[in-house]
């Protein structure tokens, strides 16, 4: 008989755990999320096989239960868990961008003799919905596994077993090891994306012109601005304590810029930069790490009619699949205009050599 997962919240990342899972296995899943929209949505992409209209129906039924709501709303219906009939070794789990709190109101499931093995698949975007989900989104990424000490270890192997369909590598850590670095690379970056967003966004008030300016570098350096607000609420207020000591240490660091400005201190200027460069130089962005690994190719295009489909189809002809095609608004930055986004190395090498052939100019960043 097929096994039955269960996703509660059909999202960005429930939709995309799905998909992978089925990629994988040969599993019935079943799925509950409060928007119905959302839910028929799920049904109508195939990325759920049927809808339960309560959690306590479909937690009966499933040997994986996956939570994938936002963490705030994780730690509420966990709570209500206690009361559920679950399965004999059914294994519970979650993909919250915070952990601490999460394990905190598991504990008296696992007290209980209930698995629950909190996990964070540190990959995703700033879009949400199903309609956004990919079964690749984690590929190459981490996903962090939060067991308890005393978890059993045949149990974290069938979970990891489960996900294997995610491409990810598995890392375990403790959720308060897990909130004090996604705090660092994941959860204060967002604080200052925002926050530089509202500095332009006041400005704006005194001079329009400054958001049509606004390109190339703050479009980057902001682009998870765009991210869900709900989710991103709930982050900041879950991860609180090291969220508040990364402020001070910032506000600190932002001290000390400001004192190399004011005494115009070249040196230490120059070397502020150099040393931010060469440390983030060395991350392994292609490798694995929080941000997704896309391989990313610019291509510089005349700016005539049939361009974009002439290179579509020489990569259609070479059988190169392309996971993301974007023309970009700005030259400013970039040599070319048109970002091409491959699953491989493999097949952006291939991409640049046929391309190339047919005398288009390539980039990479
Ligand atoms: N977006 C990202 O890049 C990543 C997000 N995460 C985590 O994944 C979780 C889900 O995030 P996304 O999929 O991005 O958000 P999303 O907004 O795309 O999906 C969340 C879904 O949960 C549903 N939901 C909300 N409250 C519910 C409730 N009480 N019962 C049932 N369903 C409910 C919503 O209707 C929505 O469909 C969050 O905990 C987030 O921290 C983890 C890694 C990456
Ligand atoms: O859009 C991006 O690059 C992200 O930052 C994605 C992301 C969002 C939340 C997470 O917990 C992990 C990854």
């Amino acid at each position: 008989m097929k096994r039955t997962a269960f996703i509660i919240g059909l999202g960005l990342i429930g939709g995309s755990i799905a998909l992978a899972i089925r990629k994988e296995h040969d599993v019935h899943i079943i799925g509950f999320d409060i928007h119905s929209d959302q839910l028929k949505m799920a049904h109508s992409l195939r990325v759920i096989d049927e809808s339960v209209s309560s959690i306590k129906e479909g937690v009966a039924r499933a040997d994986l239960i996956i939570f994938a709501t936002p963490v705030s709303r994780t730690t509420e219906l966990l709570k209500d868990l206690v009361d559920y009939d679950i399965k004999p070794g059914a294994i519970i789990t979650d993909v919250g961008s915070t952990k601490r709190k999460i394990y905190q109101q598991a504990e008296c499931l696992i007290e209980k003799g209930i698995t629950f093995i909190g996990g964070h698949p540190m990959a995703g975007s700033h879009k949400s919905g199903v309609e956004a989900a990919r079964a690749h989104l984690f590929e190459n990424a981490y996903y962090i596994l939060t067991p308890s000490e005393d978890a059993d270890a045949r149990a974290i192997i069938q979970l990891q077993n489960w996900l294997k369909g995610t491409k990810a590598t598995f890392i375990e850590m403790t959720a308060d090891q897990h909130d004090h670095l996604a705090g660092a690379i994941s959860h204060f970056p967002h604080i200052v994306a925002a926050s530089l967003v509202h500095q332009v966004a006041n400005l704006e008030e005194k001079d329009p012109l400054v958001s049509r300016l606004a390109a190339g570098g703050f479009r980057d350096i902001t682009r998870i601005a765009s991210a869900s607000p709900v989710m991103w609420r709930d982050i900041l207020l879950q991860n609180k304590d090291s969220l508040l000591r990364l402020l001070e240490s910032w506000m600190h660091e932002m001290k000390n810029v400001k004192t190399l400005i004011e005494e115009e201190n070249e040196t230490d200027i120059y070397t502020y930069f150099e040393e931010a460069k060469a440390f983030r130089d060395g991350l392994p962005v292609k490798k694995k790490g929080a941000i997704p690994s896309f391989y990313d190719l610019y291509v510089d295009v005349p700016d005539h009619p049939g361009v974009i489909s002439d290179v579509t189809s020489i990569l259609a002809q070479h059988k190169i699949s392309i996971t993301n095609i974007r023309i970009l608004e700005t030259r400013e930055d970039i040599m070319g205009v048109l970002r091409l986004s491959f699953r491989s190395e493999e097949d952006l090498d291939q991409a640049k050599i046929q391309l190339q052939h047919h005398m288009y100019e390539t980039y990479r960043l």
